[in-house]
């Protein structure tokens, strides 16, 4: 998708994949990944609350996001004034205790380390096919080799809607050779999602997946 679909979005408030509340299965799953006292790396991040669970859990969390109006809206909802530092990669650093938002596109995003713990939540899925390779083969090279990290998806009918989001599927995750993929939870949501059953989907499957950086980007 260009940026300006989704400047379009904010603008227009069309933001009902942000959720009121902390993912469930972030909360039911994270410890698990062992990533204690990491920095978490969340890539298209909106103003997602899941990114002050993460800091509350002690993570230093940075996120990359594109439209400055879900970063300045994320500081004003959490009672937050940010420091704006520029980057050198071009990105503007909006940081506040131990949380940085940077505004920007991710595919520009050159961090001083590599990551050894992230967290996708509507990010791979807000992707066309396309696009997801070169995502993923951006995401494994911010993130160091053995680093682990959260995956949510969703699956539907694909008669059913347009993305995004876009339905992603076990064999697409199982054919990229940058993330060892391993399921943790797999839930029917429709009901909790009622942007998307208005939209017109029947059914909505949500996986959330552990990924293990294993070989070397291409
Ligand atoms: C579907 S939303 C998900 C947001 C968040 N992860 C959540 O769970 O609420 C995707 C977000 O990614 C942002 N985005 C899209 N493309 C991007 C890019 N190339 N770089 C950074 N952010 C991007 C959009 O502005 C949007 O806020």
């Amino acid at each position: 998708m260009e940026p300006q679909f989704w400047h379009d979005i904010w603008t227009e408030r069309k933001i009902g994949f942000h959720r009121s509340d902390m993912h469930p299965m972030l909360q039911n799953h994270w410890h698990s990944l062992g990533r204690e006292g990491l920095d978490v790396l969340v890539p298209l991040s909106g103003k997602t609350l899941d990114m002050r669970w993460l800091a509350s859990e002690g993570h230093q969390v940075t996120g990359i996001e594109l439209d400055q109006r879900a970063v300045d809206e994320f500081f004003e909802e959490w009672q937050c004034q940010p420091a704006v530092d520029a980057r050198v990669d071009g990105l503007a650093d909006h940081h506040s205790g131990n949380i940085h938002l940077l505004v920007g596109d991710f595919f520009g995003f050159q961090p001083e380390a590599r990551f050894e713990a992230f967290y996708d939540r509507a990010a791979l899925i807000a992707m066309p096919e396309a696009m997801r390779p070169d995502y993923l083969r951006k995401l494994a090279s911010v993130v160091v080799e053995g680093g682990v990290g959260m995956l949510i998806t969703f699956e539907y009918p694909d008669h059913e809607m347009d993305g995004p989001p876009f339905p992603v599927r076990r064999p697409e995750l199982d054919a990229q050779n940058w993330f060892r993929v391993e399921q943790l939870e797999r839930q029917e949501v429709i009901g909790y999602y009622s942007h998307l059953q208005e939209a017109g989907l029947t059914s909505l499957v949500e996986t959330a997946y552990r990924l293990e950086r294993t070989a070397e980007p291409a």
